[in-house]
């Protein structure tokens, strides 16, 4: 990979990876798709039928496994708080950037959905709370951070781009 995102639900990994892929003429990898067409059955699905740690063996699996594709790599919210996943994250040399949101923009943003079993289960507050718990993960697993409340998608590209790993990594802007 050239760079992986990392954050919360509603933190725009996949809208921001898609488009910075885009633009780069890179593919874009979404860590949660790739469970999804591996177990072949939804996020949800997996969750009710076979219950969250299955989920994150899975998500370990698919992690390792990607990480030596190319392209741009959008992980699941929860896949840096897993202990293992920390470690390969921490010891892959590909930029790790943290999209960052606030309570506020969360719940903005994740009200009308019912895809993330999660969100369903804890209910917004709940969400807002396990944001609070895993934060210093996000932190420290991650090499630049990006406010992205008040920024569109695009502006989020662009703030990526800026970056001075992102010209080392491609040569380009
Ligand atoms: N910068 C942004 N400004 C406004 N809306 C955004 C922004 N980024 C994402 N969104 C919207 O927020 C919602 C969630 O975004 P997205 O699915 O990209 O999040 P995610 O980080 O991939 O979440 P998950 O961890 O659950 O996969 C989508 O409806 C998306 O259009
Ligand atoms: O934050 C989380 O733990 C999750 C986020 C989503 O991307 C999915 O990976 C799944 O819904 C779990
Ligand atoms: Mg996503």
């Amino acid at each position: 990979m050239k760079l992986i995102l990392v954050g919360f639900m509603g933190s725009g990994k996949t809208t921001v990876g898609n488009l910075l892929a885009q633009k780069l003429g890179l593919p874009y990898h979404d860590l949660d798709d790739v469970i999804v067409e591996t177990a072949g059955k939804s996020i949800k699905q997996i969750f009710a039928d076979d219950g969250e740690p299955a989920f994150r063996q899975l998500e370990h699996d698919a992690l390792k496994a990607s990480l030596a594709d190319d392209g741009i790599l959008g992980t699941g919210g929860g896949t840096p708080i897993q202990a293992a996943n920390f470690e390969l994250l921490k010891a892959s040399d590909v930029p790790v950037v943290l999209l960052d949101v606030m309570p506020e923009t969360i719940i903005a943003r994740l009200k009308n959905d019912t895809d993330r079993p999660l969100a369903q289960q804890l209910g917004l507050h709940g969400l807002v709370d396990l944001k609070g718990q895993r934060d210093t993960l996000y932190q420290q697993v991650s090499d630049f951070r990006i406010a992205t409340d008040d920024l569109t998608p695009l502006e989020v590209v662009d703030a990526i781009s800026q970056e001075g790993f992102l010209k080392m990594s491609f040569g380009r802007n």
